[in-house]
């Protein structure tokens, strides 16, 4: 019985002895030569330069496929340096240091070599024959679409806007970093239809093979429709943000022919949004000046000239859709309708939330009232309020009160305008798109409001922050 215990000890201490040195991973390396030896392998070497000694681009997407891999940092050397963004360190593999993948199953090691008497690097590839002709194609094709995702990750998104069609420019976009700090997910929208709008992008994303079977061309066109100030605008820099994509903004009145917006697509990359905003003002107040055609319009957003690669989203932004001709609005031409109603008592407290931290207030229920009688305004409009007086949420709640009671006087003094003036009776009133029709009286009261309050919040603190979250309620409209 002694001998017995004194046996399991010894066996514990040996494990643990084992456990805490590198015993163990010698005796794996023994066992993985030893297994090693029992197979056939086949070698591909991946140069870093070709003949004429310009870069492999295989060998740059390997390499930084290989620094992805979580398995770098078991290798016996690594080299380490900082990235890209402070505090970011990133791992490189070392001369003559194996790392080893798996790939369906099957287990596939790269070495990193160095030739002694030219000195040029490359990286060998060592898998067993067995598995060569099932894994090496996918496997190489996962290569390429690692290195696609970490590349798009690191990119920088610009925004680009079409200059006037000058000879002697170079091109007809220019492009500025895009800094718009706007997220999915500090859009404020119906939780469903944002999730919904962001599966349909994501599954946009991932449907090249679907697209192509179907013979179409690989792109998705999203209309936004609402009245001003209800974050049409916002919404695209925060798909621009979520997906990493360039920004196109195309400004129609630049424009001077077809030929000329076909040119400005084919100008345009893949992985890229092309944005055409307030395309109904355009469609309604079409000038004398030299401008592309209908059918120019609608040939571009069929994308049927695209060229170099495909991939790209377009978005297109009205005010109110009725207006629109609905050949511009036929399936396959917009596939996504997405509205952006003015606010009501859910979105407002989501800006309450956001902008003054209020997740519940004692005025809220005057306020909910309020919107029961058809009150509406922008979530713009509320916004601007309730930043102008973020240092005091109650006043911040007293003025949104004041606003929303104004623009129901507004409502119901147009409502009588219309009555009169449909008798016979002119009355001078002022259009607002779908947030109604203001009596200039009250519009003029309105706006003193903002600009006393204005006026007020900025003698008590100097620098405004513009905060940009969006609020949105909107309703799915057409899939
Ligand atoms: N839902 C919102 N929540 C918070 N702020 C908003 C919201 N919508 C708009 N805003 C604010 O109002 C400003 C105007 O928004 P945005 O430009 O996105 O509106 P829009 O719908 O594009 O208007 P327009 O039709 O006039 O172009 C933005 O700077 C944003 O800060
Ligand atoms: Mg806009």
């Amino acid at each position: 019985m002694f001998v017995y215990l004194v046996a399991i000890i010894a066996s514990c201490f040996v494990l643990k002895i084992l456990l805490k040195t590198s015993l163990v991973q010698i005796i794996k390396n023994w066992w993985r030569i030893l297994v090693d030896g029992c197979y056939v392998y086949q070698f591909y070497r991946v140069p870093q330069f070709n003949h004429n000694m310009q870069e492999n681009q295989l060998y740059r997407k390997v390499c930084t496929y290989l620094n992805s891999l979580p398995c770098i940092e078991d290798s016996d050397f690594t080299n380490l340096f900082s990235g890209d963004k402070s505090n970011e360190i990133s791992l490189e593999l070392d001369l003559n240091q194996i790392v080893s993948d798996k790939f369906l199953n099957a287990r596939i090691f790269w070495i990193n070599e160095k030739d002694e008497f030219t000195g040029l690097k490359s990286l060998v590839m060592k898998i067993r024959k067995n598995d060569k002709r099932r894994v090496l194609q996918p496997y190489l094709q996962y290569i390429h679409s690692v290195f696609d995702e970490i590349e798009q990750r690191k990119k920088e998104v610009r925004l680009f806007v079409n200059v006037d069609n000058e000879p002697w420019r170079n091109g007809r976009w220019r492009s500025v970093s895009f800094t718009h700090p706007a997220t999915f997910d500090t859009i404020v929208m119906d939780t469903d239809l944002k999730n919904k709008v962001k599966s349909d992008l994501e599954l946009f994303m991932k449907s090249k093979q679907y697209y192509h079977r179907l013979g179409k061309i690989w792109k998705r066109s999203y209309l936004l429709y609402g009245p001003s100030g209800t974050g049409k605008s916002t919404f695209i820099a925060g798909i621009a943000n979520l997906l990493n994509y360039n920004v196109y903004d195309v400004d129609l009145s630049k424009v001077t022919d077809d030929s000329d917006l076909k040119m400005l697509l084919l100008q345009t990359t893949s992985k890229s949004l092309i944005v055409i905003e307030d395309l109904d003002s355009y469609l309604r107040n079409k000038s004398t000046a030299p401008a592309p055609s209908m059918s120019g319009i609608l040939n571009f957003m069929d994308g049927i000239i695209s060229c170099c690669g495909e991939e790209r989203i377009m978005i297109f932004t009205v005010n109110n859709k009725d207006q629109i001709d609905p050949t511009v609005l036929r399936p396959g031409r917009i596939d996504v309708h997405i509205h952006f109603p003015l606010c009501d008592f859910n979105s407002f407290k989501s800006l309450a939330n956001s902008h003054l931290g209020l997740k519940d207030h004692k005025l809220f229920t005057q306020v909910e009232e309020i919107f029961q009688t058809g009150a509406a305004l922008s979530p713009a409009e509320i916004g601007e309020i309730m930043i102008s007086n973020r240092s005091s949420p109650t006043r911040a709640l007293k003025t949104v009160i004041s606003a929303l009671h104004i623009n129901t006087e507004s409502r119901a003094a147009t409502r009588h305008a219309r009555r009169l003036s449909e008798s016979g009776s002119v009355r001078a009133v002022e259009e607002t798109g779908d947030s109604g029709i203001f009596c200039r009286e009250n519009v003029r009261e309105f706006k003193k409001l903002y600009g006393l309050l204005r006026i007020r919040s900025s003698r008590k603190d100097a620098s405004f922050e513009f905060d940009t979250s969006d609020k949105d309620n909107s309703r799915h409209d057409n899939y």
